[in-house]
C-alpha cells in the first residue's frame, strides 16, 4: 500500500533538506508532491518541481472546485496545497508520497489518511538557532522574516500531536535518523 510520509515544523527548522535527502536516498520508493502555492518563484526554485506557483485567483478557484486535499493560507494571502491530481500522480508511480507541508495542513492531512500516514515533527535545537537559520537562508525579506519567525513560536507548540519528534540539530544525525525513521514505516 502507498504510505504518506508528512514532514512539518516551523520555518527554518530543516524540513526541506530533510526532504531532499529523503527523496534522493530512496528515488525508487518515495516522490514528493509538489503542491501548489500564491508565493513567488525563489531564484533556486524551479516550477514542477519545487512548487506549482499559481496567482490568488486560480488558488482560490481550486478551492471551489475541491481540488485541494488539503490547503492553508499559511501566511497572509499566502496560500499553500496539496492537490488530489499530484497524489494520485503519485499514487499511479507506485511510490509513497513524502510531504513538506505546515503544521495545520500536516494535521489535517494526518486525519484524512489516518492509517497509512507517518507524520514527523522536525524540532529545532532552540528558538536561537530557528531564527538564525531562517535569517541564514536569506530568502526572506524584514516583513516576510518577521511573519514567519512569529508564526514559529505558535507551531512550535504543537510537537505532541504528530507521530515523531525528529530534533535537527547536528544535520547528518538527524537525516540517518530520518531515514531509519522512514524505512521501517515503508517496511511495515
Ligand atoms: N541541522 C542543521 N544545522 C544547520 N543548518 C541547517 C540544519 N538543517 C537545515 N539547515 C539550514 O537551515 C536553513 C533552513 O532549512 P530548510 O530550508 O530545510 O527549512 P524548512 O523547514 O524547509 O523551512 P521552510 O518551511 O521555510 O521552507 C537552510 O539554509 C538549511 O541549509
Ligand atoms: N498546508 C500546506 N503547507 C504547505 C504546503 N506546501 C508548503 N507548505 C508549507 O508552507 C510553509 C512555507 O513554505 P516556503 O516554501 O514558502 O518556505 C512551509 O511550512 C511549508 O512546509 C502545502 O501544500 N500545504
Amino acid at each position: 500500500m502507498s504510505k504518506l510520509i508528512i514532514l512539518t515544523a516551523p520555518s527554518g527548522a530543516g524540513k526541506t533538506t530533510i526532504v531532499r535527502y529523503l527523496l534522493e536516498t530512496m528515488p525508487e520508493e518515495l516522490a514528493f508532491s509538489i503542491s501548489a502555492t500564491t508565493r513567488a518563484c525563489r531564484p533556486n526554485e524551479v516550477e514542477g518541481k519545487d512548487y506549482y506557483y499559481i496567482g490568488v485567483e486560480q488558488f482560490q478557484k481550486l478551492i471551489e472546485e475541491d481540488a485541494f486535499a488539503e490547503w492553508e493560507e499559511v501566511y497572509p494571502n499566502q496560500y499553500y496545497g496539496t492537490l488530489h491530481s499530484e497524489m494520485n500522480r503519485i499514487w499511479q508511480l507506485g511510490k509513497h508520497i513524502v510531504f513538506d507541508i505546515d503544521v495545520k495542513g500536516a494535521i489535517n492531512l494526518k486525519k484524512a489518511y489516518p492509517d497509512q500516514s507517518l507524520a514527523i515533527f522536525v524540532k529545532p535545537p532552540s528558538k536561537e538557532a530557528l531564527f538564525e537559520r531562517l535569517r541564514q537562508r536569506k530568502t526572506e525579506n524584514e516583513e516576510s522574516l518577521r511573519k514567519r519567525l512569529a508564526k514559529a513560536e505558535e507551531e512550535l507548540t504543537f510537537e505532541n500531536k504528530f507521530d515523531y519528534i525528529l530534533v535537527n540539530d547536528v544535520l547528518e544525525v538527524a537525516l540517518a535518523e530520518a531515514l531509519q525513521v522512514v524505512r521501517q514505516f515503508t517496511k511495515s
